[in-house]
């Protein structure tokens, strides 16, 4: 059964999820629910389990304890390629593109890992071969066009600007059609101008796509302007949790960000 919050349904609904390694907890008893069509956001200082904390979702890392649900479905035991066919799409904090083939061929690797086509039909080359090679490009088309891509179709991944290989990316998880994806860190190394393009596609993802967004950021403007609730963790623990205002405002956020120097840089400078 699907969990709800409030009137909207829970599309990801985490309980007591718990990772360490050797003595270090990395991620402690973390509840987290995430409604349906929201555009939710994960912070906390360096270190604090957030990268962690998804590859737990995507079945990266197996965890001691807890669970994790999409639209109801239990997804812990699965593997990596199973909870992406379950319908979670997610992107690295460093960009992992495949550099000698163009943008579209990127896209196209992505749209592959959800058609039919088997091996045996690549090498045989059979009709289910041809038309899903067909659906593939034609995905690849929309999805560029959606990120506003199209004129690197045919450009190698490596060319393009940097704020266009994290679209890209973000392009080739879509073309998974998920109904959630998390987005790690996606505004990393973009100047301002990209980072305000990138918002706009977020809100896009929710609004044209109808798909569930959670994103770990520590651009805080980013962050304070695009979420509809924000998640404070701190040395794998969940501190704090609400609207971006009661985030921005909770001591125990300040105190966790001024303790960690560097973070607490971002935190000041642009969380205000
Ligand atoms: N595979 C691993 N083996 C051992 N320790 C790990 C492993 N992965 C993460 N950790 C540790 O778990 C803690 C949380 O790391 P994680 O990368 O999840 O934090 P983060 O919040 O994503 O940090 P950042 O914002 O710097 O990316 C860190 O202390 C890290 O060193």
């Amino acid at each position: 059964m699907t969990a709800y919050q409030g009137s909207t349904p829970l599309i990801l609904d985490v309980q007591h999820l718990t990772k360490t390694f050797g003595g270090l907890t990395a991620v402690n008893d973390v509840t987290f629910g995430v409604p349906q069509g929201g555009i939710i956001s994960v912070i906390g200082p360096n270190g604090a389990g957030k990268t962690t904390f998804f590859n737990l979702i995507t079945g990266i890392y197996a965890p001691d304890r807890g669970s994790v649900r999409l639209a109801g479905r239990e997804l812990i035991g699965l593997r990596p390629d199973q909870v992406a066919a379950a319908g979670i799409a997610r992107t690295f904090q460093n960009i992992r593109l495949f550099s000698s083939m163009t943008a579209e061929e990127n896209i196209m690797v992505g749209r592959h890992s959800r058609l039919k086509a088997t091996f045996l039909d690549a090498v045989l080359h059979t009709r289910g071969f041809h038309d899903s090679e067909r659906e593939a490009r034609e995905t690849a088309r929309i999805m560029l066009d959606f990120v506003g891509l199209s004129k690197w179709r045919g450009e190698l991944a490596t060319n393009l600007p940097y704020g266009d290989q994290r679209k890209l990316e973000i392009a080739r998880a879509l073309a998974t059609t998920p109904k959630l994806i998390l987005l790690d860190e996606p505004a990393a190394g973009m100047n301002p101008r990209e980072t305000e393009d990138l918002k706009a596609l977020i809100r896009c993802i929710r609004d044209d796509l109808g798909v569930t967004v959670v994103l770990i950021e520590h651009d805080m403007r980013l962050v304070m302007t695009l979420s509809e609730n924000i998640t404070v963790l701190d040395y794998g623990t969940k501190i704090s949790e609400g609207l971006p205002h009661q985030v921005r405002n909770d001591p125990a956020v300040m105190e966790a960000y001024l303790g960690r120097g560097a973070a607490a840089g971002d935190y000041g400078k642009e969380a205000r």
